[in-house]
């Protein structure tokens, strides 16, 4: 692996797991023009000119200023930006957590939000009973219930460890069952925060490999994932960088590389 170049820089979800929402603006008098959109669209993410603002201490706080992007069905994105620039805010938004303060939103449905920190999304005891679990809801049969869990496991090169505890995994074996849970609820859309953080190379092509063989797929996932480590910018279609709450540049790889290595010596 190419030495991390960071960028000076996190449940498995149909999320309704309790992320704090952000206080609205108390400034603002008007409604927001729009939150979720549900005009059919080509793009499995589509955000137009979205803005988040909080207020702290009385103080009216831009996090996230006029944000656009559009990423079509079986696209990797990448998005990249300094710590505290808006990235994980703006995923949030995505995944219906927060609401904008301003501008529209559309992600197609069923989509799925993978946090950094595996363990806090792949909690049963055994890899079956946890890719399972999020199928509870629908009103399924064991046999199709088993059939889709060794299908996803399958997909994300961890079928072997079906009856496996938990606790045995590493770090990256979890992300991938993570993101078999959210494959098995067949999600069209998958939101990562900074899944290779914390793993070692084995682990972190693991995971990249399991989120690829995703989006090339018969089901053409959509995937937008937050990164801090450049060299895996390469495994991505496009990518958007981010400074301070805006939208800096965006594109294919080789341009949006381009920009970084032009304006940015210092990650190369
Ligand atoms: N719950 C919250 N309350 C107040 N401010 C928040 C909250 N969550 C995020 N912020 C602020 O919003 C800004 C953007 O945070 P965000 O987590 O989206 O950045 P990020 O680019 O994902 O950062 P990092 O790379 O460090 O994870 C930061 O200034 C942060 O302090």
């Amino acid at each position: 692996m190419m030495a991390c170049a960071t960028i000076p820089c996190h449940v498995r979800a149909s999320f309704s797991a309790a992320v704090p929402s952000l206080p609205a603006d108390p400034t603002s008098h008007k409604l927001p023009r729009q939150r979720h959109c549900s005009i059919p669209s080509s793009f499995s993410i589509e955000a137009h000119d979205l803005s988040f603002n909080i207020s702290r201490h009385n103080k009216f706080i831009p996090i996230l200023k006029n944000c656009s992007l559009q990423v079509s069905p079986g696209q990797l994105w990448m998005l990249l930006g300094p710590n505290g620039c808006g990235k994980s805010t703006l995923l949030k938004i995505l995944a219906g957590v927060l609401h904008p303060s301003d501008g529209t939103v559309n992600v197609n449905r069923p989509n799925s939000f993978v946090f950094q920190n595996p363990d806090h999304q792949v909690v049963m005891p055994t890899i079956e009973a946890d890719v399972a679990f999020g199928l509870g809801k629908f009103s399924l049969g064991s046999v199709e219930v088993r059939c889709r869990v060794a299908k996803v496991l399958e997909a994300v090169g961890m079928i072997e460890y079906l009856q496996s505890p938990v606790q045995t995994l590493s770090g990256g074996q979890k992300q991938r069952v993570a993101i078999a849970g959210a494959l098995a609820e067949a999600c069209k859309v998958l939101l990562l925060d900074e899944l290779t953080t914390f793993l070692d190379e084995n682990d972190q092509m693991g995971v990249i490999n399991a989120v690829k063989k995703c989006v090339r797929g018969p089901e053409q996932v959509a995937a937008l994932w937050v990164t801090h480590r450049l060299e895996e910018l390469k495994y991505a279609d496009d990518a958007v960088y981010m400074e301070d709450g805006r939208v800096i540049t965006q594109g294919d790889i080789a341009s949006v590389s381009r920009f970084l290595n032009r304006t940015y010596k210092f990650y190369t």
